[in-house]
């Protein structure tokens, strides 16, 4: 980089970083915007960002005494969740995207989409919004350049990663990589033509490059599909680096727990989207002088720190939850975390008085509310099923407004985790909580996950599909590969210092009623004393086919309106449950034949053989 130049880039785009740059200016050349802005971060650029989305009918501002500095925005009805139609591993090989994977060979998928972005910011502004997902002080920093024509996606990224002026100084300063993430909404404008509050395009696509470290995102405005730092760049592209680095990329929640006697226990859980991961990040307990503190609610970087132990950091800055469910009696500490302001709302509900409401929020709804279709909803429409809110209607908060934020949140080193949970979402068969006997029995609970589907992707809902280790729709390479990493994670350990491993699942029915079993939520909080016990030697469990469970009475139940009866449903391990799922398993492993790991072969063959009692 020649000094001449240097000034010269300076001055055009703001920038001295001449990759960067060049960068730049190649996809405003191929996408046509009529401006471009560099995001800096600044309170001012916020304030002018939602002053013109208010303006462009995109945003709603909300009441200020409800809710400071804080917006509803309804997307346009087609466009409210993840397409994992639509999203593709474009690895050089094609065996090394796997088969949960879709594909395409890189070349011809950039030609495909660089037609589509070609004039396809026409009438836009050209939004490149440098940031970094950790820390900016992490040893190694993990730089990104998101460019967008959406200033919903800006305002969405300053809320969710860290951005901005000192982030791009650190990038020029070091030289550093960084994942270039090109996004666009797809909805040119031609001159004269008035633009729609929520632009996207039927065509879609969500693209990783991952032997390049590079995101193309087409067509869509919606959270995950457009806010390329969190999923597509944290656990897509992130999960091929730690491939490559010996570190883990995974979609877990991050939990501080110290017990009454005052230990302290960091427990990593993932679970698929939708299936409770900010809720339990954001546990009240209910059990006596137990304290609970979130570190994340979504993503975990888990590399070895140098006494041996797996070390996690939240990578991200703000929260993007699901909204329906969410209320006092269920997740106060999120209610507490959005009363705060500086927030969007996408897809829920409005009311009179400007403030927001989703079904689940209070016992009784409004009188009245706009819905987010911006229809006129009264309780009678509740009554004859028809929602207020999208099921996957989200909140956009700041990470640091949670009330129970844990102070390690900041460390850019991270905790040392403890325990995992993996769990799901399934009516049946799999019980309230299991331990597994070591890391390759757990490598087979995570790789074996299987949940209902739920609205956070389009799709049918309520049909189970395994999910391993939550990162069925998030792995940026081959499942096979993905599980075979996770052995050698173990294999590589003093096995002592691993996070032993768990199952759970919250929302086993009654088969009688199809009610619950497990009242969930705060009451999870006996689930994770009986964890934190097994950790430290306290607990007693049983041998099972599938794994330890507690034995009867070691999970506290006092006080919780439960049957002995129910307890017993929802913990128990029944073989005629798993002999109808062992074909599903066996089903799945045969996917990937003889690329699977033998040890995972090998432990379908032992839980067989427990199953049928020989
Ligand atoms: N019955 C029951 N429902 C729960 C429990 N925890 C969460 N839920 C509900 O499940 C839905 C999703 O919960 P979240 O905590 O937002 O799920 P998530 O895993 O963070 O979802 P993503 O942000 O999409 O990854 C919400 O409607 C919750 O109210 C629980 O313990 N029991
Ligand atoms: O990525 C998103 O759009 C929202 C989310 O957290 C998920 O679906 O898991
Ligand atoms: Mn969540």
């Amino acid at each position: 980089m020649g000094p001449e130049l240097t000034t010269t880039h300076e001055k055009q785009t703001h920038t001295t970083h001449a990759g960067l740059a060049a960068w730049v200016e190649q996809v405003a050349e191929l996408t046509q915007p009529r401006d471009i802005r560099w995001i800096t971060g600044s309170p001012e650029e916020w304030t002018e960002l939602t002053d013109e989305l208010v303006e462009a009918g995109t945003f709603v501002r909300l009441n200020e005494e409800k809710k400071p500095n804080s917006f509803y925005c309804a997307s346009d009805p087609s466009d409210v969740a993840r397409v994992e139609d639509r999203t593709y591993i474009c690895s050089v090989d094609e065996k090394d995207a796997g088969p949960t994977n879709n594909w395409m060979a890189p070349d011809e998928m950039k030609a495909r989409m660089t037609e589509l972005y070609r004039g396809s910011m026409q009438g836009r502004t050209m939004y490149v919004i440098p940031f970094v997902m950790g820390h900016l002080d992490a040893k190694v920093p993990m730089f990104g350049v998101e460019i967008t024509d959406s200033a919903y996606v800006v305002v969405s990224m300053l809320v969710m990663a860290r951005c901005g002026d000192n982030v791009l100084r650190k990038i020029e300063e070091t030289d550093a990589a960084y994942v270039p993430a090109l996004h666009s909404v797809g909805a040119p404008l031609a001159e004269g033509q008035a633009d729609v509050p929520w632009p996207c395009s039927d065509t879609k696509y969500i693209v990783h490059f991952p032997e390049e470290r590079t995101i193309w995102s087409y067509g869509s405005g919606y959270g995950g599909n457009a806010l390329l730092g969190k999923k597509c760049y944290s656990l897509r592209i992130a999960s091929a680096i730690a491939r490559d680095e010996g570190w883990m990329a995974e979609h877990m929640l991050i939990l501080k727990l110290t017990s009454p006697k005052g230990s302290v226990h960091y427990v990593a859980a993932a679970f698929p989207s939708a299936c409770g991961k900010t809720n339990l990040a954001m546990i009240t307990p209910t059990i006596p002088g137990w304290k609970a503190e979130m570190v994340g609610d979504d993503i975990a970087w888990m590399r070895f720190g140098e006494d041996g132990r797996l070390y996690a950091v939240n990578p991200e800055f703000g929260l993007f939850g699901v909204a329906p469910g969410t209320g006092a009696s269920t997740n106060p500490n999120a209610m507490a975390t959005i009363e705060k302001g500086n927030s969007v709302f996408t897809n829920v509900a409005l009311t009179d008085d400007g403030d927001v409401w989703w079904e689940g929020m209070t016992d009784e709804p409004p009188a009245h509310l706009t819905d987010w279709h911006g229809n006129d909803w009264t309780p009678e429409d509740g009554k004859a099923g028809r929602l207020s809110s999208h099921p996957n209607s989200r909140f956009c908060t700041p990470a640091s407004q949670c009330p129970m934020i844990a102070p390690e949140y900041d460390n850019p080193d991270g905790v040392p985790i403890d325990a995992i949970l993996f769990g799901g979402r399934r009516k049946t068969t799999v019980p309230l909580v299991y331990e597994s006997r070591d890391w390759t029995h757990g490598t087979f609970i995570g790789a074996t996950l299987s949940s209902e589907t739920t609205a956070a992707a389009t799709g049918a809902v309520g049909v189970v599909r395994r999910d391993p280790m939550a990162m069925l729709p998030f792995l940026g390479y081959n499942a096979s590969d993905y599980f075979a990493h996770w052995l050698s994670i173990g294999k590589g350990a003093d096995a002592s210092k691993l996070p032993r491993i768990f199952g759970v699942n919250w929302f086993r029915r009654d088969e009688e009623d199809g009610s619950f079993l497990w009242p969930g939520f705060g009451e999870n909080s006996r689930v994770l004393e009986w964890v934190v016990a097994r950790l430290e030697g306290e607990a007693d469990a049983v041998e099972t086919p599938i794994g330890l469970v507690p034995t009867e009475g070691a999970l506290d139940v006092d006080g919780l309106d439960l049957t002995p009866e129910q307890v017993a449903k929802a913990i128990a391990v029944n073989a005629s449950d798993w002999e109808k799922e062992l074909p599903l398993i066996e089903e799945w492993f045969g996917k990937f034949g003889d690329q699977l790991p033998a040890e995972l072969w090998a432990e379908l063959d032992g839980l067989k053989a427990r199953v049928s009692g020989h």
